[in-house]
């Protein structure tokens, strides 16, 4: 199951160039992330944080702008041992356009004793309700 949420650009987040800025969407992807991962059921608080991201990826596919209204789809991709990927599509929320795509990889964490450690059946569960393999 898709999460959505929903963007309006703001002219801040454009460049002199009259477009989205490469550095916006990653702001976009991370709002997603995080509205994500709270529908998911993880606990936010700080202190619970259990995961850490590898690395996160954005393709520009069309060109943004000011004013527009978007949707960031998200859905979970891969659940490996110790790390699950989640890919993102940012569309235009009137016509469906794609705008972008973006894709991010978190691995479980122990802040404690600041290793990862092997995904607990408990968010390996909540993940698999939202997992779309070929998303
Ligand atoms: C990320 C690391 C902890 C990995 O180190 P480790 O020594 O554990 O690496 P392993 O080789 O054992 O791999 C474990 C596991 O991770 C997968 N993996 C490792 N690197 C990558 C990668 N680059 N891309 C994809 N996957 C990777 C590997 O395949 C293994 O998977 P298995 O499933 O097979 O177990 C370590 O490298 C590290 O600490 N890196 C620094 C992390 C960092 O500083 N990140 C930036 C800051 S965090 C952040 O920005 C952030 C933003 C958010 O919006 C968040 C939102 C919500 C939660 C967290 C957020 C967040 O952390």
């Amino acid at each position: 199951m898709a999460h959505e949420l929903a963007v309006k650009v703001r002219f801040s987040e454009t460049d002199a160039l009259g477009h989205i800025s490469n550095i916006s969407y990653f702001i976009y992807l991370e709002e997603a992330r995080i509205e994500f991962f709270k529908a998911l059921g993880f606990d936010m608080a700080i202190e619970k944080w259990k995961v850490i991201l590898a690395s996160a990826k954005c393709d520009f596919i069309n060109q943004g702008f000011f004013n527009q209204q978007l949707k960031v789809i998200s859905a979970v991709s891969k659940i490996g041992n110790s790390s699950f990927s989640i890919v993102h599509r940012i569309e235009d929320a009137a016509t469906g356009q794609l705008i972008a795509k973006g894709d991010a990889s978190a691995v479980h964490f122990n802040f404690e004793t600041q290793k990862s450690e092997s995904l607990p059946d408990e968010i390996r569960s909540l993940l698999e309700k939202h997992l779309e393999e070929d998303a």
